[in-house]
């Protein structure tokens, strides 16, 4: 028995346009994963999937257990006890906010609609807004309605597609976090589409990354930043320095040293990633440090990206908290922490 949602061996096609190749992914109630990927990668169509917005065509769902959807059998949207929240807030315009949220409610008597509104309105901090109509509220409160909307019904399941897209920094903030805090107290299955992600990282318990209509990696946060599967995976995450070399013994030489590459065969072709933050900088104090030009600092808040270009020739970028930033200093000792190299072939 799989409480919460189930995806298994789902595939999607759009005309000629394989958008899905064979995805399976769960998530258990109480529990938030983000669908991360590029634009196009197919995570708004597996959402869709899910919510009954578009046909089956291979595969199968269910929800707490039950099939939602299968070649040939389908239930409807409304009735797979599913909310869902889209980008640009859709609320009716020409209703309140009681209005807009007792639409789904339509089906409970008129007190337990009025306190099921009241009750999600209050889980959203909204309490005072009851009798407001959707031009009277900002972005981030009319997208505060729409959450409230997507939960006064009590769904099984929660759809999240770039729900904080549309909203500047600080109230993309604000509501990121009211989101996560309501959805897990309430322990709802959350699936979040995003292409963000710092955002992602924020919200997700898990995250599978996805790309061309496949699952590269499926993990918490923590995993897939430090234990990338593939390339594509190390790379999403943020910009890396690239570096290519061959396996010999073993490892794979880079400017800052040997990095172990014992799973891979020895004489391949390999990139060797390294982010920003695993280089390390400090003062040239012996013949033996890797020196590298300063070449600019720019401020990133708690931390500064330092370009820099190595003795040797490349050019790459160190991240360094900013009370060890290099400022005024013509060059700097470079070191490598090995946990943020990653080694994969080139194919
Ligand atoms: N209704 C449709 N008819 C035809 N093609 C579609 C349809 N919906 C999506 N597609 C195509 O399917 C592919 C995947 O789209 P999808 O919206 O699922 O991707 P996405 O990862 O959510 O991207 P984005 O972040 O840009 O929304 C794209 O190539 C898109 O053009």
């Amino acid at each position: 028995m799989t409480d919460g949602l189930k995806m298994s061996h789902v595939s999607h096609l759009f005309g000629e346009n394989r958008v899905l190749r064979d995805i399976s992914f769960d998530v258990a109630p109480g529990e938030l994963v983000c669908l991360l990927g590029p634009s196009g990668c197919g995570k708004t169509t597996a959402l869709r999937l899910a919510a009954g917005l578009e046909k089956l065509q291979v595969g199968e769902i269910s929800v707490d257990d039950q099939i939602v959807a299968q070649p040939g059998g389908y239930v409807e949207p409304e009735k797979r006890g599913v909310g869902m929240v889209f980008q640009d807030y859709a609320l009716f315009p020409h209703l309140n906010v009681a209005k807009n949220i007792g639409f789904g409610l339509r089906h409970f008597s008129e007190a337990d609609r009025m306190s099921a509104i009241k009750a999600a309105l209050e889980q959203v901090g909204m309490s005072e807004y009851l009798n407001a109509y959707p031009h009277e509220l900002s972005g981030g409160q009319q997208q505060r309605i729409a959450l409230a909307r997507a939960l006064a019904p009590k769904p099984r399941i929660m759809l999240l597609d770039e729900p904080f897209s549309g909203l500047d920094v600080a109230r993309r903030a604000d509501l990121r976090d009211t989101t996560l805090h309501v959805l897990k107290d309430a322990g709802i299955a959350t699936v979040m589409v995003t292409h963000d992600p710092q955002e992602a990282m924020y919200m997700a318990d898990r995250i599978i990354i996805m790309n061309e209509g496949q699952i590269m990696q499926d993990g918490s946060p923590e995993t897939l930043y430090f234990r990338p599967e593939n390339r594509f995976v190390a790379s999403f995450f943020g910009e890396v320095n690239r570096f290519s070399g061959t396996v010999v013994d073993g490892k794979v030489a880079t400017p800052f040293g040997d990095v172990d590459s014992q799973s891979i065969e020895n004489g391949t072709e390999v990139e060797v990633l390294i982010r920003p933050e695993g280089l390390h900088i400090g003062e040239a104090l012996n013949g033996h440090d890797v020196l590298a030009h300063v070449d600019a600092v720019r401020v990133l808040g708690e931390v500064n990206l330092v370009h820099l270009t190595l003795e040797a020739g490349a050019h790459i970028h160190a991240r360094v908290p900013r009370r060890f930033s290099p400022i005024n200093q013509p060059s700097v000792a470079i070191t490598l922490d090995p946990d943020m190299a990653f080694v994969f072939p080139m194919t």
